[in-house]
């Protein structure tokens, strides 16, 4: 049986469930459930704080979980990431009032306020600044207007609670974070891993990627597999019209519109963009 810890809350918790239930899993139906027994594909889920989930996969209680990479480099766990999953994007920066620090070399001796102090800690060791690490457990902008730090050192999203704090980033960020699947490195083979490892790439190519149909003279097909050959090359079917082909494609989301114009530059009609609900490649 397959033992896998999911965020029971914050923000990384609703979007780890649906990744799981569009990739065919159960999930629970109340969030006070602890633990969701998913029978038809022979798993165990864990409703866990996500800061714990790194030391419970680290120690190997659990097989597999789900975090966030600056939580996992902040637990110091012997867990590594094996598959990044595209939601609960965030950069780690130092924040101060403006005034404070221009770069990391100037807070040298000042307190840093941050809920990630292994993490923080290890950045500062790394880079030889010796700063004291203040640790929080949350709110940590607080913490300079009340006096207990010169600077913080926080996940930033939006920007907007430093804003209404009134801190402004400086230096370099410390780390692009982003929700990840961790896995003991040393742990042995389990069952349904492999499954739940194509299971989610499937899900993040049919959440990453559209199909792209259109019509094309014939003669502009090598021109066509120039601008995008998709992940395996273009399919190219006969079209009842002389001379033409009826073209289809899996491109990037993110890319399509872009090669609309480019494809109806060199001819393309009949350009169409469908979702993509499931897949297997
Ligand atoms: N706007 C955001 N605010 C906080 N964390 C975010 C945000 N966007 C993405 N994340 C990521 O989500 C994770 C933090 O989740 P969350 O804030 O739920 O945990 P927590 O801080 O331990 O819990 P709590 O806030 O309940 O104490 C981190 O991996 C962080 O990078
Ligand atoms: O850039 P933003 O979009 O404003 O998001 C970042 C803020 O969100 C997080 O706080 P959270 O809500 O997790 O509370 P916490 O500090 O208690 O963890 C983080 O610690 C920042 O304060
Ligand atoms: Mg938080």
């Amino acid at each position: 049986m397959l033992r896998v810890a999911l965020p029971n809350k914050g923000v990384l918790s609703e979007p780890a469930a649906a990744m799981l239930r569009e990739a065919g899993y159960r999930q629970r139906s109340d969030s006070k459930e602890l633990v969701t027994l998913d029978p038809d594909n022979g798993i165990e889920f864990y409703y866990l704080r996500p800061k714990d989930i790194a030391v419970y996969v680290g120690e190997g209680t659990l097989d597999l979980g789900i975090t966030g990479r600056d939580m996992l480099l902040d637990s110091g766990s012997p867990a590594d990431e094996i598959l990044s999953l595209g939601f609960g994007k965030s950069t780690f920066w130092l924040a101060a009032k403006p005034g404070t620090a221009t770069s990391l070399s100037e807070i040298a001796n000042l307190r840093v306020a941050t809920s990630y102090a292994g993490l923080v800690g290890k950045y500062l060791a790394e880079q030889g600044i010796s700063a004291q690490v203040i640790r929080l457990d949350g709110a940590v902008e607080t913490a300079i207007r009340l006096g207990v730090a010169d600077v913080i050192a926080d996940v930033v999203e939006t920007g907007a609670t430093l804003r209404q704090a009134g801190l402004e980033l400086f230096g370099e960020p410390l780390l692009e974070s982003e929700a990840v699947l961790v896995r003991r490195s040393t742990a042995a083979p389990v069952e349904g891993l492999d499954l739940m490892m194509r299971r989610l790439q499937g899900v993040l190519v049919a959440r990453n990627y559209v199909l792209m149909d259109y019509d094309l003279p014939e003669d502009k097909v090598d021109d066509a597999a120039k601008i995008n050959s998709g992940l395996e090359g273009l399919t190219v079917s006969p079209l009842h019209r002389a001379n033409w082909v009826a073209v289809r494609v899996m491109v990037p989301r993110r890319e399509a519109q872009r090669l609309m114009d480019d494809l109806w530059e060199i001819g393309a009609r009949a350009i169409l963009v469908t979702d993509i609900h499931a897949c297997r490649l």
